[in-house]
């Protein structure tokens, strides 16, 4: 599903992020990506996706190999990758309904099929009935839960999450938890960067450590393992 092999990250300012990582995530696993600030985790994730292009190595991801994609196929690649940020990166003056909508608007999808799949994901994420709000409108929680929708609404074979929880007080960050497992639950496998150790500690899931750009623990029902 994911393999790295020997991959390198040299930012243009010279900062190594990645220094030399492999790995391999199975279909269906759900993995936290832990480590210090600028550790690397970002970039680590943010190559499945080709937003940051590694500076060697092999990455491939749903099959494809990343390094060989031209940049007019990354769109099409990605259709199969859902992301979601600590952020939320919701468009602001487009209801709920159309941030979701947007992805299959792309892919000229009919109206009645947009209409359906948009209506299953709110109520997969637990939103249903907000469709007309703009995402001020929303509170945290339920914005990340419109981003999480937006995220899976080709079916995305991958989902891959930078700090989902980041912005969010405990329990909603629960409530995001429990949208995620379900996603995961039905087949969708997850990479999550994440300093809660809370939720590490409590979901027993594979644990993969980077440090200073390199994977320094992977176990399959690992603990957060830093203090502060
Ligand atoms: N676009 C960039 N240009 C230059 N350097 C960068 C860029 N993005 C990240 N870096 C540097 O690469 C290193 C790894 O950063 P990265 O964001 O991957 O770490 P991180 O583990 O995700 O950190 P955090 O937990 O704080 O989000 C850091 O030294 C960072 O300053």
């Amino acid at each position: 599903m994911i393999e790295m092999k020997d991959v390198y990250k040299t930012y243009p300012n010279g900062v190594k992020a990645i220094d030399g990582l492999t790995v391999k995530v199975n279909k269906g696993e759900f993995v936290y990506v832990v480590g210090p600030s600028g550790a690397g985790k970002s970039t680590f994730i943010k190559m499945m996706y080709r937003e940051e292009k590694a500076s060697s190595g092999y990455i491939m991801v749903n099959g494809q190999n990343v390094g060989e994609l031209k940049n007019r196929e990354v769109p099409v690649f990605r259709r199969n990758i859902g992301v979601v940020f600590q952020d939320f990166k919701l468009l602001p003056k487009l209801t709920a309904f159309e941030n979701v909508a947007f992805a299959l608007e792309v892919i000229e999808a009919e109206k009645d099929v947009i209409k359906q799949r948009v209506k299953e994901v709110l109520e997969l994420v637990g939103i249903q009935g907000r469709e007309d709000a703009l995402p001020a409108e929303l509170s945290g929680g339920e914005q990340q839960r419109l981003s999480i929708a937006r995220a899976i609404i080709n079916n995305p074979k991958v989902l891959i999450a930078d700090e989902p929880t980041g912005n969010l007080d405990p329990e909603t960050s629960w409530g995001i938890m429990d949208v995620l497992e379900k996603i995961n639950k039905n087949g969708t496998t997850i990479v999550m960067a994440t300093h809660n150790r809370d939720i590490v500690n409590t979901m027993k899931k594979r644990v993969i450590a980077v440090e200073d750009g390199k994977i320094i623990r992977d176990e399959v029902r690992g603990e957060y393992g830093y203090e502060g």
